[in-house]
């Protein structure tokens, strides 16, 4: 089905507020864009402050390339005769609107849950995904790893699309006659109201963490972003919220919506307890009923049981979604295990920040029997929150018998500068244990040949990325491949 089409340009306006207009209202654009290099004739170009240059600077060529309307924040010197100005205060802000409106509002017409946290969102909502399709429901997901249209799956270029690319997404899903879309909302999306203009059926709060202090700066700037989230949804939705995290409270401090709770230490509307959690499957007791997962690790009782709890509070009845929900199988990447034939453990992890790599050390440290060794290889992305290096080399030293530093995307960074930030975090007691191999491929062949049967092997911070990003060019590069790769090797030795 052809979604885009041509609207009206009043039409598109209706839910813009304070905006000044400078042209013809009366036209009608045909598509909505916000790289000049793309602009068609009859496009709407959206002139966006970004982080590294300024949309403004391309009104010219914008209009050139025949733009029939230009939404910015400032006006051009020389405004064109024929081309349609429209002036606001804030330009992402008023493209969440006119977005929606491009595409029908498709979010009115689904029940859209968002999930938002430093760690856990893709876990739940592809929990989410994968359940309501379990139960019989039409479903979209749009996730770091991918989105998907029930069996059809779209490449995911971010976490949380901008707000032209998740319009035309969610029309997609009603068009294929969607009920359910579950989404990621990252604490970017938030900021650069990639999420204005939508409506939420409900929003989960997983929790708060160090990360992402590049782009935010500074922790309340991020705690405010992912917050924005919570105050902007209607009394009609629901806000699940993680009330064992220190932050859930000041979440939902100024939202409209219904405040629902789930935790694992005190009251709340959905209260689990881990029985017990070994290689095999996790035991819970959620709301007095006792249930056997496949998903294993403590992070992962926290995710069930808010998956469990937005499907209750979308209507579901417990018994069938528990049944539903110990059958699912984590996200690639998420806590996936490789057995060699001589008994290594190799795990592929996307831990990437200190809390979710404390997180799956501490699930491995409490799975092991304590004889056999946990080797760490991990690195810390180019371009990103620097504060994280050391962090996470402490903790990876913290917990396991060796480690390997490595890189993991280092994009227009030096490898080596990276991982020498790393090595701060190492405690002079650990030097001896901890290797730095800058090349991925390398660490993960050291590690897998130099384990023995037993063994645990934690690659982390890739986990379902096929890349290794250098200098703004994506290699193939898969941890999971490498590791196979390795094992057979031990096989044929
Ligand atoms: C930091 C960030 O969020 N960057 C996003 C942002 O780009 P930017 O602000 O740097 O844009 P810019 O390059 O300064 O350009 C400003 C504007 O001028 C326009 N331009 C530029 C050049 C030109 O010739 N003509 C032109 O019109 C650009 O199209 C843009 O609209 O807007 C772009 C268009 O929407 C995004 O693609 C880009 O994502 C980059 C690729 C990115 O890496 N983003 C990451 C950090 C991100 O968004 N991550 C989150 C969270 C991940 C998670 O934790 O899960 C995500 O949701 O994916
Ligand atoms: N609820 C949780 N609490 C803490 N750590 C978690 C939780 N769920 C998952 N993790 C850890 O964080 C990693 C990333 O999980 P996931 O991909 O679900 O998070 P995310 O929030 O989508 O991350 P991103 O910000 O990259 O989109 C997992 O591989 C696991 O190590
Ligand atoms: N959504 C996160 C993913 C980080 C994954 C890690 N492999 C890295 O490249 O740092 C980001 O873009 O910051
Ligand atoms: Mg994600």
């Amino acid at each position: 089905m052809e979604i885009n089409q041509e609207k009206s340009l009043s039409s598109l306006l209706a839910e813009v507020k304070d905006a000044q207009l400078f042209g013809q209202v009366d036209i009608v654009v045909n598509n909505i864009i916000l790289d000049s290099r793309k602009v068609l004739p009859g496009s709407l170009f959206v002139a966006l402050r970004g982080t590294q240059t300024d949309g403004h600077q391309y009104i010219g060529m914008a209009t050139e390339l025949g733009a029939a309307a230009i939404l910015c924040e400032e006006l051009p010197e020389n405004r064109v005769t024929g081309t349609t100005y429209i002036q606001v205060p804030d330009s992402a802000e008023a493209m969440g609107h006119i977005a929606s409106a491009f595409y029908g509002h498709p979010s009115k017409s689904l029940t859209l849950v968002g999930v938002t946290g430093t760690n856990g969102k893709t876990s739940v909502a592809t929990f989410l995904f994968q359940l309501f399709r379990a139960l019989g429901y039409r479903c979209g997901l749009l996730s770091t790893v991918q989105n998907q249209i029930e069996d059809k799956v779209i490449a995911a270029t971010h976490t949380t699309p901008d707000s032209t690319a998740l319009n035309e997404l969610l029309a997609q899903m009603l068009a294929k006659k969607c009920s359910h879309v579950f989404m990621e909302v990252s604490s970017h999306a938030v900021a650069q109201h990639r999420i204005t203009g939508l409506q939420f059926a409900g929003g989960i709060f997983t929790n708060i963490t160090h990360d992402h202090l590049d782009f935010h700066k500074t922790f309340d700037n991020y705690i405010k972003a992912k917050k924005g989230f919570f105050d902007a949804l209607p009394k009609t939705a629901f806000a699940l919220v993680n009330v064992d995290d220190r932050r859930g409270a000041v979440m939902v401090q100024n939202t409209s919506a219904k405040i629902e709770t789930y935790s694992l230490q005190t009251l709340a509307t959905f209260k689990g307890k881990v029985i017990s959690d070994t290689l095999a499957g996790m035991h819970m007791e959620i709301n007095l009923q006792e249930v056997w997962f496949r998903v294993i690790g403590r992070f992962n009782a926290y995710n069930l049981l808010s998956v469990y709890g937005a499907a209750l509070l979308l209507g579901e009845k417990a018994d069938s979604v528990l049944t539903e929900l110990s059958n699912l199988k984590s996200p690639p990447g998420r806590f996936e295990q490789f057995h060699s034939d001589d008994h290594v453990v190799g795990i592929v992890d996307y831990a990437h920040t200190p809390d979710a790599l404390e997180n799956v050390l501490e699930t491995i440290a409490h799975l092991r029997s304590g004889n056999e060794k946990v080797i760490t290889l991990v690195g810390c992305g180019g371009n990103r929150d620097a504060e994280k290096r050391p962090k996470m080399a402490e903790i990876a030293c913290k917990y396991s018998n060796q480690v390997i530093l490595t890189s993991d995307n280092p994009r227009f960074e030096d490898p080596l500068d990276i991982l020498d930030q790393m090595k701060k975090g190492v405690p002079p007691l650990d030097y001896k244990k901890t290797k730095v191999i800058a090349d991925r491929r390398e660490a993960i062949f050291k590690a897998g040949l130099e384990a023995e049967s037993g063994d645990i092997i934690l690659i982390a911070g890739k986990g379902h990325e096929n890349y290794q990003d250098i200098k703004g060019v994506k290699h193939h590069f898969d941890d999971k491949e490498v590791l196979l790769e390795v094992f057979e090797k031990r096989h044929s030795n």
